[in-house]
């Protein structure tokens, strides 16, 4: 069996970079078919691993522009079933942590998704409102089938709080730079540095940073600040929306912020 968290440990530590570029992408946008093909074009532009959104109609985390992704996605059909289809076919690319919200890992029970992304060669796995109360099954589940379990910090979590998240994590521990939902931000309101350092004092995998990162100046300065991996969401989902909505190629229009983003974190 393959081991998710061996992949991804070592799309981190092979990554050469000042930190792994791990983008989002909103599965189903605008269609099934186009998002495999700009996960190619992720890969191609120099990703290291993928997060892969599942549309979700509630998604309680997640700012305005993965929203409407997220409704566009649902419209045109997409199922968690065909998402994971996908994933599939990204996994033959690039490493993919799935993004989802709690309710279909309890509606098929977390043993059979656990197994199924297992089989379908999908690392690791996010859930952003999964409570650290509630984690144990779907944590247990993971384990047994080499599926990374990947926590998430905040700003506002205490430090015996982060020990523990620090115990569980698997792959690595995603930390959310500030309070808030995912979106473009001019400024960083906290401090990374601050932040990044406390979650490591935690934790003895790596720590990527992510919300509000959408240009290489701030994916440098996540690095700078310590982060060993940087994840870009709405910047790259926003590219998607306007290439589709100007009829223009989604695919190349995210693999160029892609590969502006990996300039930027060249050496
Ligand atoms: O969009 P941003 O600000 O670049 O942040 C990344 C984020 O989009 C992605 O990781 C993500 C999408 N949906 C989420 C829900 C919760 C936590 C994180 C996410």
């Amino acid at each position: 069996m393959s081991d998710g968290a061996t992949r991804i440990a070592a799309a981190f530590s092979d990554s050469g970079r000042r930190a792994a570029l791990m983008p989002y992408l909103m599965a189903g946008f605008p269609d099934i078919d186009t998002s495999v093909r700009i996960a190619t074009a992720y890969a191609d532009a120099g990703a290291d691993l993928l997060e892969l959104g599942v549309p979700f109609s509630d998604p309680l985390a997640d700012g305005p522009v993965i929203h409407a992704a997220a409704t566009r996605a649902l419209e045109s059909g997409a199922t968690v079933h065909s998402v994971l289809e996908a994933g599939t076919r990204i996994a033959e690319q690039i490493p993919v942590v799935l993004m989802v919200y709690v309710n279909p890992i309890l509606a098929r029970g977390p043993e059979r998704f656990a197994a199924e992304l297992a089989q379908r060669g999908i690392s690791g796995l996010i859930v952003p409102d999964l409570p650290l109360e509630e984690s144990e099954p779907i944590l247990a589940a993971c384990d047994a089938h080499g599926v990374a379990l990947v926590p998430l910090v905040a700003p506002t979590t205490p430090d015996d709080r982060m020990a523990t998240i620090g115990r569980t994590a698997r792959g690595f521990v995603y930390t959310v730079s500030v309070t808030g939902t995912t979106g473009e931000r001019t400024s960083n309101q906290s401090d990374p540095a601050t932040l990044l350092a406390r979650v490591k004092d935690h934790s003895t995998v790596p720590v990527a940073l992510g919300f509000g990162i959408s240009n290489g100046a701030q994916a440098k300065a996540a690095a700078d600040a310590g982060a060993d991996g940087v994840i870009v969401g709405s910047r790259l989902v926003r590219a998607v929306a306007e290439a589709v909505d100007q009829g223009a190629d989604p695919a190349s229009a995210a693999g160029s912020v892609v590969a502006e983003l990996a300039d930027a974190l060249v050496r």
